[in-house]
């Protein structure tokens, strides 16, 4: 027979990571297939079909057109795996599941007897919902927009223990929403958001800051990935290649972020990383450049440092967004801490410091005949506030940059 057909079956995939998961796993054919709804039926008749995932929004739609439904799969209301088995019929499976499990075993979420509430009553919800019956959770509340128990009526459930979110809110290119406000439940230790773009949505940025276990939902998109390629070649995975592919797609997908005082060489070194691992580097002094259609010292001159601020949070939301770049910042940029939220959300944030008797102050405004030691003075907090790591530079701008990407690629998953 011709070659078979492999990959993920959905309406839109272009953000789709299920092609890089799937290659590194060893299913060299995967793809993406965007079908409109009426194709849904006649493709799936196709018998040069291999195996395919299945995503939003045809979960359920499969359901009638293959031959051999899971029970579990049947009982959630929802296949996300699909394989022509050697009798030539279609079997259906749920794979989200075992996907939900693991990110929340290795995020150490335990459900039994415990109060969830589980934002979202879609797809993904009725997976969770059906993890956490297995798992012996005491009582679980569905929140959705419109049902009796809503956003609004979140005091109700003051009580959780875990909260869950299965809704796009904050999802890229939404980033920076949160769909509830962990402060509504005192009593929350643990979270657990299915969204994995960007890394820390603002509810995961919440639960971080208030100090309460949590996890984005990269690990249950490979866990479940490795689940349907067992059914797939029906051959078992070792448990080992669910971390090995988390940290590839960890590090291939993080931004490196470079923070410091002006002229400590954030701009320079950021190229040398560009150089080095032919990721593209964005420059938000420039940014703000193009946006103001003029250079840094003339926005000043016309409209302030607030004229300047406002263009660089902007500049910094939108930057903040991307996925696997590197991002030069301003050295202020600490002075906003929504910025924080922005670099912190998909990047590993490096402080870049070099002694303050060598920094540049050439075409920086707030520099020119400045008490630098006084800036640091009140600057240093903010950068420690923002970093994940410091980096000397006070070698040579290639040392700089090969001792940051290396412990990128190391820490790139933490
Ligand atoms: N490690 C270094 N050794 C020598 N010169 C450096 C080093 N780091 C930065 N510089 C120089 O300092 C100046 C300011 O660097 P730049 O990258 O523009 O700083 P920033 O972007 O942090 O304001 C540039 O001329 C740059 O080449
Ligand atoms: O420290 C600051 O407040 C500033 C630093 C500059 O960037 P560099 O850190 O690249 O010099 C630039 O954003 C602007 O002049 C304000
Ligand atoms: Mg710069």
């Amino acid at each position: 027979m011709a070659e078979r057909i492999y990959g993920l079956l959905g309406r839109r995939l272009g953000h789709s990571w299920s092609v890089p998961i799937h290659t590194a796993l060893g299913c060299g054919g995967y793809r993406l297939i965007e079908l409109e709804p009426e194709s849904l039926a006649p493709f799936l008749r196709r018998e040069d079909i291999g195996a395919l995932n299945v995503t939003i929004p045809y979960k359920r739609d499969v359901i009638p057109l293959c031959d051999v439904v899971d029970e579990a799969a049947a009982s959630i209301g929802s296949v996300n795996t699909i394989v022509r088995r050697p009798d030539g019929r279609l079997y259906g499976y749920n794979t989200d599941i075992d996907g939900f499990l693991y990110m929340a075993r290795r995020a150490g979420t335990r459900f039994a007897g415990k109060k969830a509430v589980i934002l979202g009553s879609g797809g993904a919800s009725l997976t969770a919902q059906a993890a956490l019956r297995q798992e012996g959770a005491q009582e679980i509340a569905v929140i959705s927009r419109s049902g009796p128990d809503n956003y609004e009526t979140l005091s109700r459930h003051a009580d959780a223990d875990l909260v869950i979110n299965t809704t796009p809110v904050g999802m890229y290119p939404g980033n920076g929403a949160a769909p509830a406000d962990l402060t509504a439940f005192p009593r929350c230790s643990g979270v657990l958001d299915v969204i994995y773009n960007p890394r820390r949505t603002a509810l995961l940025l919440q639960a971080q800051a208030l100090g309460i276990p949590c996890s984005d939902g990269l690990p249950m998109l490979v866990a479940q990935a490795v689940k349907a390629e067992e059914h797939f070649f029906d051959r078992p995975i070792p448990l080992s290649e669910h971390e090995r592919i988390l940290s590839q797609l960890r590090r291939e997908t993080t931004n490196l972020v470079l923070i410091g005082m002006p002229g400590c060489g954030k701009t320079a070194v950021g190229m040398a990383l560009a150089e080095l691992t032919g990721r593209k580097a964005i420059d938000i002094d420039a940014q703000v450049e193009s946006r103001a259609g003029c250079s840094i010292p003339e926005l000043f001159a016309r409209g302030g440092e607030a004229a300047f601020r406002a263009l660089e949070r902007e500049a910094t939301a939108e930057a903040g967004k991307l996925s696997g770049s590197i991002i030069l910042t301003g050295g202020g940029v600490v002075k906003d801490a929504r910025n924080d939220a922005s670099l912190r959300q998909n990047g590993r944030v490096y402080h870049l410091v070099r002694d303050l008797s060598l920094l540049a102050t050439n075409g920086r405004p707030l520099s020119q005949g400045a008490d630098l030691a006084a800036m640091w003075r009140e600057r240093e907090p903010l950068y420690a506030r923002c970093r994940d790591a410091v980096a000397d530079n006070s070698g040579t701008i290639a040392e700089t940059a090969a001792w940051i990407w290396r412990d990128f690629c190391e820490h790139s998953g933490d």
